[in-house]
């Protein structure tokens, strides 16, 4: 795997690809995106994830929240297929996980994504390309590739800086080139784990609202963000975590539960003020 796929993996279903309407915005199917079935994964002794069931369906944008070294990017992962499961199943596009073998339905938005260091010394033109690369295999990019790749920087507004190179802009831009490719690819998963680490609250707004738009699109999104304001505002659905599964379900009773403080209270990262 190179430094760039560190930042994005991409998994492709090889039963077919979503259908797509003529401006090549809006993919979808209509079977559960990702299903996932008594789940259990550890890291040599430590337990990142426990028992854990939930379905995300196709088009639903779910928040995925729970305090630190709770089990968050392990799930995510565990959703992707980058970890095997200890235990349980994992389905992917309604087919299991080790059957999908490629890689454009899903765009994954890593926790390094706006870190400078990482990225590659290519332009943010030839990056948003690149999410052709699995249409095209060993051919040529056509015409069609290249209208692609520019309604993708058009898209998420970053068509003036299509020649710049990937590793001299700010994290917030570069956070956009890399829904460029995967909306380059027809990604019709975006998973992103804590993407506006670092950008500015404007830009943050900003990003937030293209993800809207794309969700409005019909792609399914599962986000990892800490910030729970953001995830009520936005998230159809939350998945509350630590370690084991606290709350699955649509936001509003998520905001009604006491899932939260339970989580963040299994490991004393909440403190509760007792007044006698
Ligand atoms: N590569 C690894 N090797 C060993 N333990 C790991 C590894 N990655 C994560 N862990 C452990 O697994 C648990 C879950 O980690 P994970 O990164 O999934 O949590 P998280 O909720 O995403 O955390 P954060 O909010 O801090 O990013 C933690 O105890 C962590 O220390």
């Amino acid at each position: 795997m190179g430094a760039f796929d560190a930042h994005i993996d991409r998994v492709v279903d090889s039963n077919g690809r979503a259908k797509r309407s003529e401006d090549g915005t809006s993919a979808h199917t209509v079977d559960p995106a990702i299903e996932l079935e008594d789940v259990t994964f550890a890291y040599g002794d430590t337990p990142a994830v426990r028992d854990v069931s939930l379905t995300v369906e196709a088009g639903d944008f779910l928040g995925l929240v729970g305090p630190n070294g709770s089990g968050k990017t392990t799930l995510l992962h565990l959703m992707l297929g980058l970890h095997a499961p200890d235990e349980g199943t994992v389905r992917l596009f309604d087919r299991p996980i080790d059957e999908v073998d490629d890689g454009s339905r899903i765009g994954y938005v890593s926790q390094q994504a706006t870190n400078r260091g990482g990225a590659m010394p290519v332009t943010v033109r030839e990056c948003v390309t690149m999410g052709r690369f699995a249409h095209v295999g060993h051919g040529r990019l056509g015409g069609e590739d290249r209208e692609a790749v520019a309604t993708a920087m058009e898209t998420v507004g970053i068509v003036d800086l299509a020649d710049r190179l990937m590793n001299e802009l700010s994290g917030g831009q570069r956070q956009r080139a890399y829904i460029a490719r995967a909306l380059a690819s027809e990604a019709d998963l975006l998973a992103l784990d804590e993407p506006t680490v670092g950008v500015d609250a404007e830009s943050r707004d900003a990003f937030y609202a293209l993800l809207d738009r794309l969700n409005d699109d019909g792609i399914t999104i599962v986000l990892i963000e800490h910030d729970i304001g953001v995830v009520t505002d936005r998230a159809d659905h939350v998945a509350c975590i630590n370690t084991e599964l606290y709350h699955h379900g649509d936001t509003e009773s998520f905001v009604e539960s006491d899932a939260l403080a339970d989580a963040y209270g299994a490991t004393g990262q909440v403190v509760h003020h007792h007044h006698p």
